[in-house]
Formats: structure tokens, C-alpha cells, sequence
């Protein structure tokens, strides 16, 4: 591995779409890891849920969300990178130059790639996009969701990427490439 990139970001600010199309350029080189599959998963074999319903966009999602936060916050408090290394340890990272993490959420979370991979490995990066584009692309605030430490922990953070991800081309692959060239070359990368 050479670097490790932590994606951050308020709801619908575009960390998968982003995370996607970054893992689609830099191709057999990078993978993407999500944090939030083994607490799914996890959270899935706890309550004997339909792991395909709770893993798409279905009903299950918000149903499910808020008391999943709850659950994974206790887990956390008694060990703050269970998470991160069960998705880590799930994903075949040491084959890859590139790990990008597509939701990073906390501070720990930060703290603990940093302790165990190193400040040079890793590197944070923040997309940032306007509540109106959000709202564009479907995102409504939502109490016990948007106003709690999953949302809000990194709000005061500072990172070492910022990212305005404001511009929706409408899915032209011109706007998209553009879009990625103008990342790849805030993060140095080629
Ligand atoms: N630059 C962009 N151009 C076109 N569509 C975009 C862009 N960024 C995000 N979108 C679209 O906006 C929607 C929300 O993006 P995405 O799911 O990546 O957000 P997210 O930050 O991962 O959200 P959540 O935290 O709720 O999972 C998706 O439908 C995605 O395709």
C-alpha cells in the first residue's frame, strides 16, 4: 500500500459516487473500503435481517439507521477501531497501491488509521457540497440521523483535502472526467 485516502462528508455530498468513479481511474491499482459493511453485516446477523435488503437503498435502510448508530456507538465506545480493522482485515488491501475508505465518519476512526498505518500513508479528504445540492440529490434532514456524532463529529476537523463537489454534470463522461482530473490533481495523483 501507498496510500491510504479517507473520504469524509456530510450525507449525499457524493463520497460513493466520488469514491467510484476515483476507484474506476486508478483502476486494478486501488479498492474501495467501506466502513460501514461490517457494521451492516454485523448489525444484519445480530437482528437475522435480509443482508441483500439491508446492503441496497430498500426500506430497511432509515428503518434500521437509527437504532444501527445507536448499536455501533456501543461497540465503539469499548473499542474504537473494531470497525475500521474488521473492514480493513475483509478487503484485500495489501495487494493494492491505493485504499481508498469511502466513510469516514469519526475522529477515531482517523486516529485509528493513523496509528496503525501512519501519518504518511494517510491522508484525509473532505467533500464538501452546498444543502441545496444535497437536497437536490435527495438528502432531507432527518433528527437522530443528521444531528448526532455519526454526522457531525468531523463537522469541526480540519483535513488535508478539501473538495467542492457541487457541479452534477448530467452524467456525461466529459464532466465526469474533468471532475476526477481536477481530484487527481488536487491529491497529486496520476
Ligand atoms: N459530481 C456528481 N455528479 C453527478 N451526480 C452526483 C455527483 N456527486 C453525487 N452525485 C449523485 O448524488 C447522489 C448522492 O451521492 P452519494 O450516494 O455518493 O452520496 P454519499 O455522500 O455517499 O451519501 P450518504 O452519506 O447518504 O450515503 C447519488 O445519486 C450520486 O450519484
Amino acid at each position: 500500500m501507498k496510500k491510504i485516502l479517507l473520504i469524509s462528508g456530510k450525507r449525499k455530498c457524493g463520497k460513493d459516487f466520488i469514491s467510484e468513479r476515483l476507484q474506476r481511474r486508478l483502476s486494478d491499482r486501488s479498492l474501495i473500503v467501506r466502513i460501514s459493511e461490517p457494521i451492516k453485516r454485523e448489525w444484519a446477523r445480530k437482528l437475522q435481517l435480509d443482508m441483500g435488503a439491508m446492503l441496497s437503498d430498500g426500506p430497511y435502510k432509515e428503518q434500521y439507521r437509527r437504532d444501527m448508530i445507536i448499536w455501533s456507538d456501543e461497540v465503539r465506545q469499548r473499542d474504537y477501531g473494531f470497525f475500521c480493522r474488521a473492514a480493513m482485515e475483509a478487503s484485500a488491501v495489501q495487494q493494492a497501491d491505493y485504499v481508498i475508505v469511502s466513510d469516514i465518519r469519526r475522529k477515531n476512526d482517523i486516529k485509528w488509521f493513523r496509528e496503525n498505518y501512519g501519518q504518511d500513508m494517510v491522508k484525509t479528504l473532505r467533500l464538501t457540497s452546498t444543502e441545496q445540492r444535497r437536497k437536490a440529490r435527495g438528502w432531507q434532514f432527518t433528527a437522530g440521523v443528521d444531528d448526532v456524532p455519526s454526522e457531525c463529529d468531523l463537522d469541526d476537523s480540519s483535513f488535508d483535502y478539501v473538495f467542492a463537489n457541487d457541479e452534477d454534470g448530467d452524467g456525461n463522461a466529459q464532466d465526469e472526467k474533468q471532475l476526477i482530473d481536477r481530484l487527481l490533481a488536487l491529491l497529486q495523483l496520476s
